[in-house]
């Protein structure tokens, strides 16, 4: 059997206090794994946990050795304000364009602040898609995205998984969700205090 990237046992996130539920999961090399549930039920903090920026507060939390991860947040880039084209961020994150929709691929040469929400997101999430990581967090990867967006999304994360990587994505998209991933794991609220 393949070696678990990751593996969650019991774990319990959050910041200053807790804010999940203990969590079981397991993402395999070649495996997606979706994470759904309610607005505030600890989703981002999971992830931020996993990527060592959130606090673990019990339960186990279980990584292959020296995994490298590659974490997409909702956060809007740093460098949206910088005189930048999307080819620059391409060049600064040493991802290629090969692969790039069209939509996105004849608009490489613009500045980031004259990009749509959506062209600057997938330029963005396309930098990580193609970071050398061997597990990919992706916190609500099709925001701003249309329908094609949407597909050409999970042809790229299909692909990056048959090449060996792990996926763990958040999202509230139904049928993105249920469409790319091979497990889907609704993450219950915790008892609000
Ligand atoms: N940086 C932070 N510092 C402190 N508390 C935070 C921080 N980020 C999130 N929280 C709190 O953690 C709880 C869970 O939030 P989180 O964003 O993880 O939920 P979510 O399931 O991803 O929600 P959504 O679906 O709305 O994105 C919330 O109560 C939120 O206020």
């Amino acid at each position: 059997m393949t070696q678990p990237l990751l593996c969650l046992t019991g774990l319990v996130a959050g910041w200053q206090v807790p804010a999940t539920r203990p969590v079981d999961l397991m993402v395999a090399a070649g495996r997606i794994v979706g994470l759904t549930g309610a607005n505030g039920a600890g989703k981002s903090t999971l992830l931020a946990a996993i990527a060592g920026r959130a606090r673990v507060f019990c339960g186990q939390l279980e990584k292959k050795p020296d995994l490298r991860i590659g974490l997409q947040t909702q956060d809007v880039p740093p460098l949206s304000g910088l005189p930048l084209s999307g080819r620059d961020v391409l060049a600064l994150t040493a991802a290629s364009a090969d692969g790039l929709p069209p939509w996105l691929a004849d608009c490489l040469d613009r500045r980031l602040d004259r990009l749509s929400g959506g062209q600057r997101h997938y330029l963005a999430l396309w930098a990580v898609l193609q970071a050398p990581a061997e597990l990919l967090l992706l916190d609500e990867p099709t925001n701003n995205l249309d329908a094609q967006g949407v597909r050409h999304l999970a042809q790229a994360l299909r692909t990056r998984a048959d090449a060996g990587c792990g996926i763990l994505l958040v999202s509230h998209d139904a049928g993105f969700v249920n469409g790319v991933c091979d497990e889907v794991i609704v993450v219950e609220a915790p008892d609000v205090v």
